[in-house]
C-alpha cells in the first residue's frame, strides 16, 4: 500500500535528516514512529505527502508515485494527514471543517453523524471553532482526518492535549479504522498508548529505522528484577548469565529463569519482586537513544 523506496533527504542546515531508508507498509494496521524531537519523523511525513521532495529515492502508494500532477492528485486521494490546530477556521463550525474534508476526499456525507456521537462532539460541534478548548480541537482535527475515509491516515502527535478519556475514545476509533483495512501511521511520545495498540512501532535514529518492536505478545519473554534490591554477588552472577540492564533493571533471557530463580532468594528464604514479561517500549526506547 505503502512503500518508501531508498529515500534520502538533507536539509540545508542538517544533512542525512532522512539516509536511505525504506520501508513497505500494508493497510489494516497501526504503526508507530518514535524517535526524539527533532530526528526527522515530520519530514517523513512530509516526503509521503510530496510536501518536500527527497534527494534520491521515491514514495510508492497503491503502484502510483509523484511523477505528475495528475498521480499527486489520484495519490492524494488516497492519504490524509492530520491538520495542525492553526490549519482550522476560527469562525467556521466543526461540522463545516467535516463537511470540506468530506467531500475534498469525496467521502459519503451520510457517514458524518455516527462520526460525530462516536468522537462525542454532538453538543458542541455546530459553533464556531473559536469556542472549542483544546482537547476540542484536536478531537475535531482526528474527526477531520476520519471524516475524510482515506486509505492511508498519517497522524502526527494525534493524541497531544487529550485527556485520558479522550484518548480512550480516540484509540477505539483508531482500533475501528484499523479493521476497515486502513493504514494508521503515527507519530507519538505517547510510548504506553502505542503499547496498548500498534501492531509495529518503528525506531527512528540517523535518519533511519534503527528497530522495529512488534506487540507485546510477538515480543521475546524476559524476567526483570531491579538492580537495586540485588546483593553485589548475586547481581553480578546474573550478569554472568547475559543479563542487560535497562533504566535501573536487569533483564535476564526467561529460557534462563531456572539459573536466575536461586540468585532472586534473600537469606530468609523469601524471594525479590521479579516480573516475568517482554521489554516495553519505554525500555526498547532507552536501549536505542540511551538512558538521558
Ligand atoms: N524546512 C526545514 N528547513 C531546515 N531544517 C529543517 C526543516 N524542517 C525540519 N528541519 C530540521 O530537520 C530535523 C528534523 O525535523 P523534524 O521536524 O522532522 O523532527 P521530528 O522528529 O518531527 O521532531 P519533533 O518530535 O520535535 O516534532 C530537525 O533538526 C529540524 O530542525
Amino acid at each position: 500500500m505503502l512503500t518508501l523506496n531508498d529515500i534520502s533527504l538533507d536539509f540545508p542546515t542538517k544533512k542525512q535528516v532522512i539516509d536511505h531508508l525504506s520501508l513497505a507498509l500494508d493497510g489494516g494496521q497501526i504503526v508507530g514512529l518514535v524517535a526524539p524531537n527533532g530526528t526527522g519523523k515530520t519530514t517523513l511525513l512530509r516526503v509521503i505527502l510530496n510536501e518536500l521532495q527527497p534527494k534520491e529515492g521515491s514514495v510508492t502508494i497503491d503502484g502510483l508515485q509523484y511523477t505528475s500532477q495528475a498521480n499527486a492528485r489520484r495519490i492524494h486521494r488516497k492519504l490524509c494527514s492530520f491538520p495542525v490546530q492553526d490549519d482550522l477556521f476560527n469562525d467556521l463550525s466543526g461540522l463545516a471543517h467535516l463537511r470540506y474534508y468530506c467531500d475534498s476526499w469525496g467521502a459519503d456525507r451520510a457517514k458524518l453523524p455516527a462520526l460525530i456521537e462516536e468522537l462525542q462532539m454532538t453538543n458542541y460541534v455546530k459553533n464556531p471553532v473559536h469556542t472549542y478548548s483544546l482537547g476540542m480541537r484536536q478531537r475535531l482535527c482526528f474527526a477531520m482526518v476520519v471524516a475524510s475515509d482515506a486509505p492511508i491516515m498519517l497522524l502526527d502527535e494525534l493524541m497531544n492535549g487529550l485527556d485520558p478519556v479522550n484518548v480512550e475514545l480516540v484509540s477505539k476509533v483508531l482500533l475501528r479504522l484499523k479493521g476497515q483495512d486502513k493504514l494508521l501511521l503515527m507519530v507519538s511520545h505517547l510510548l504506553p498508548n502505542l503499547e496498548a495498540y500498534a501492531d509495529q512501532v518503528l525506531f527512528m535514529q540517523d535518519g533511519r529505522f534503527a528497530l522495529t518492536v512488534l506487540p507485546k505478545d510477538a515480543r521475546p519473554q524476559f524476567l526483570r528484577v531491579a538492580t537495586g534490591v540485588l546483593d553485589e554477588a548475586n547481581e553480578a552472577k546474573l550478569r554472568a548469565l547475559g543479563a542487560t540492564e535497562i533504566g535501573g533493571a536487569l533483564f535476564i533471557d526467561s529460557a534462563r529463569v531456572d539459573e536466575a530463580a536461586p540468585l532472586l532468594k534473600k537469606a530468609d528464604g523469601s524471594l525479590l519482586p521479579f516480573a516475568i514479561g517482554p521489554q516495553s517500549l519505554v525500555d526498547h526506547y532507552h536501549v536505542v537513544y540511551g538512558e538521558g
